[in-house]
This record gives structure tokens, sequence and C-alpha cells, in this order.
């Protein structure tokens, strides 16, 4: 299974309907790829606070249309990274928690399969934790390879989600990201982390350049269900691609059977 991360250039200066067209041409050029991730808010950039109401749309808005065409046209499963959804009801009103940050999922028809509504909200008491809504559902997708259990950006620091994905069947976790510079050793410590405990494959795809202010860290990067770096992009824009077993997920469950010996968190403990 060959999948490309499309880290991403996010800066100030491209409008979002450029960066938009952009981003869709990127992806139509995978065509013979299996799997295609995009970064976390690549339409506004993670930090720019200012621009999430500006910029939101429904689910179905100006990114799903590209992106859904990007999918079908490249024949590519595609996950979209996420948009500033502005949830039905509301166009983006923090108070009324009508912003979300949700991830799209696209079959290779261009099909939106899945999305996913980021759970933990950066920014303690300011940005993303009070200007949106959290999410509540757990989000799987079924591709013909593997199991996707979907994730995004600082949700990475949360390992009880990763193992409610495990329980509901994933065996490669996709995690679009805008993670800053500032805290880059934490990225590659964690995606690892996350991949041993779980025996399961980490594509994080993160973004590149600087917006609002915030350097970010690239560094997308691919881990095995061993905790092995496959793949790691630089700083910069880049397409890090990568070929995957989806079988080594089994194999190293079989042979080193440490979810197994888990006494916490299960109604019945497998052993
Ligand atoms: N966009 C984010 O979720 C940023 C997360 C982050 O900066 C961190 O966890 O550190």
């Amino acid at each position: 299974m060959r999948a490309s991360l499309l880290q991403i250039d996010v800066n100030d200066d491209e409008s979002v309907a450029s960066r938009r067209r952009r981003v869709a041409d990127l992806v139509r050029d995978q065509a013979g790829v299996d799997l295609v991730v995009l970064p976390e808010l690549w339409t506004t950039g993670a930090f720019a606070y200012e621009e999430f109401a500006a910029q939101a749309e429904p689910l179905r808005g100006p990114t799903h249309e590209a992106m859904s065409k990007a999918a079908s046209d490249a024949g590519v499963w595609l996950h979209a990274g996420s948009i500033p959804e502005g949830a039905e009801g509301g166009t983006g009103s923090a108070a009324e928690g009508a912003l979300y940050n949700t991830s799209l999922v696209y079959s290779p028809a261009g099909e939106l399969v899945a999305s996913y509504r980021k759970i933990h909200r950066f920014g303690f008491d300011q940005g993303e934790a009070v200007l949106m809504g959290a999410g509540t559902e757990l989000v799987t997708v079924e591709l013909p390879e593997t199991v996707v259990g979907v994730a995004t950006c600082y949700d990475l620091r949360f390992p009880e989600l990763f193992r409610g994905l495990v329980d509901a069947g994933a065996q490669t976790f996709v995690l679009p990201a805008g993670w800053p510079e500032r805290r880059r050793a934490h990225w590659t410590l964690l995606a690892r982390a996350r991949a041993v405990e779980n025996q399961a494959y980490v594509l994080a795809c993160g973004t590149a350049g600087t917006h609002a202010g915030v350097p970010q860290a690239g560094h997308s990067i691919v881990v095995d269900p061993w905790g092995e770096v496959l793949a790691e992009a630089g700083p910069g824009e880049e397409v890090l691609t990568v070929d995957l077993d989806p079988a080594k997920v089994a194999v190293t469950r079989e042979q080193f059977p440490a979810l197994k010996d888990r006494l916490l968190g299960l109604d019945t403990p497998a052993r």
C-alpha cells in the first residue's frame, strides 16, 4: 500500500482559494498511490484563529467540492485534512459552538465516506479551544487493505483516544496536523509512542511555512507498528511517499502480543 503525505506550505500571502486550487492539483498528481493525506486546517492555517469564522464552510462546501473531484480524478483514497466547519444552523459563532475542526475522508470515487470533528481542541483558554466546539465521536474508516483510525493534531497527546480507536479496529492512524516548530521534539516522540503502544502505523501530516506568526514544524512522519520511522519530511513543502505493508500490524500484534495483556479499561480482559 503506497501513501503520499502532502506537507503543504501554509502562509498568509496565499489566498484560501488559490491554495485550494493548488492543493487539488497536488492531489491529482498522486494518481497511482493508494492513499493521500493532507494537513490540519490547511485552508486557513491551524493558528489563524481570526480566519476560522470568516473561512468557515459547511461539510459539503467549496473544499469538499474541490477534494471530492481531486480524489476521483486521481482515483485515490483521500484524507483531505480538516476544514473549519460551520455546522448547520450557524456560520461559525463560537458561543453557539457552531464551528468545528472537521476532517474529511473520500473514496477513490470521490464519495465523502467519513468526517471527524476533532475531540481535543488546542489553546487552553484561547484560540481553537474557545472558538470551536469539541467532537464527541471516534471515527474509523475501512480501506481495502487497512482500517484507518482518524485523529487530529493535539489529539496526538491523548493516548486513550488511540486506544479507543484500536478497540474500534484501527490498524493505521492518520493524523493531519498544524504542529509548531517550537514543539517539534514532542511531535516525533508522540508519533512513535502512539505507533509502539498500539502496534499500528502512524501517518502524521503537518504543515510547512509560517502562518499567523507561528513557524510550523513540517517533518511529517510515517512510523511502522514496531516504532521504526519509515519516512520523515524536512521543514518545507514536500510530498512524502512511502510503501506500507498492512499485514505488518497483525504480525507485530501476534509476535509481541502486549495488547492482549491489557488489564485496565476493558470489560473483559483478553486473558
Ligand atoms: N493545532 C494543534 O492542535 C496544535 C497542537 C500543538 O501545538 C501541541 O500539541 O503542541
